[in-house]
């Protein structure tokens, strides 16, 4: 659990986030966990790159419910699963990226497998580019109910560390702070670039 409300370093993680063109036309949210109950999530519909601490609500972990009866975000129930699944987890960010969303319609099974790089040490726990790099795929769907379900069966049965990409869609991330969710986000997207690129000139 965070020793204080990461909300300022969340709007400055928005700001860089919206500054690199990674949550485009409303694309994004982001959210920090308060306690074991409860957490901050962005308001649905925003600008995602110029928020203010204003613009985060208070959504109860176990029932998706903002007591103020604003509205969070449209993806709410993804982040209230990862903070259910993953206690360690403190803050979680939803990016739309040209990379993750291409990457994740190139890849036609349920996880993208990604090796050699030395910028997989950029994630917590990975020591070698030597090892494979697995971030499953979930085909998108606008029950976010439905999806989340089907994440959690997931879990279950495989590791899930970081982040996952929602097919079509984006990459959701996460870390036991703001600092290294956005690490995650940083050397995740930095490894999608490389697979693109590497794909695509592999094709000429
Ligand atoms: C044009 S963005 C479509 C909805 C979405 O995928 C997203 O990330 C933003 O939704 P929110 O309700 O969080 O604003
Ligand atoms: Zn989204």
């Amino acid at each position: 659990m965070t020793d204080h409300l990461q909300l300022t370093q969340l709007v400055d993680a928005c700001r860089w986030i919206g500054a690199k063109g990674w949550a485009p036309a409303t694309g994004g949210n982001m959210s920090v966990r308060q306690d074991d109950t409860l957490c901050w999530l962005s308001e649905s519909g925003k600008n995602k790159g110029s928020l203010t601490t204003d613009d985060f609500l208070q959504v109860e972990i176990a029932t998706n419910r903002a007591p103020s009866g604003r509205k969070p975000s449209a993806e709410t129930g993804l982040h209230t699963l990862i903070y259910r699944l993953f206690p360690q987890a403190n803050a979680v960010l939803h990016v739309h990226t040209v990379n993750a969303t291409v990457l994740s319609r190139l890849t036609k099974t349920a996880e993208l497998r990604i090796s050699g790089f030395e910028m997989q040490k950029s994630l917590s726990g990975q020591t070698t580019h030597l090892d494979t790099l697995v971030i499953p795929v979930f085909d998108n769907d606008q029950d976010i109910d439905a999806l989340a379900s089907r994440i959690a069966h997931y879990a279950q049965e495989t590791p899930l560390n970081y982040g996952f990409l929602l097919r079509g869609h984006g990459l959701t991330c996460w870390g036991r702070d703001v600092a290294e969710a956005r690490r995650h986000l940083e050397g995740l997207e930095f490894l999608f670039e490389c697979e693109m690129r590497l794909r695509q000139l592999e094709r000429l």
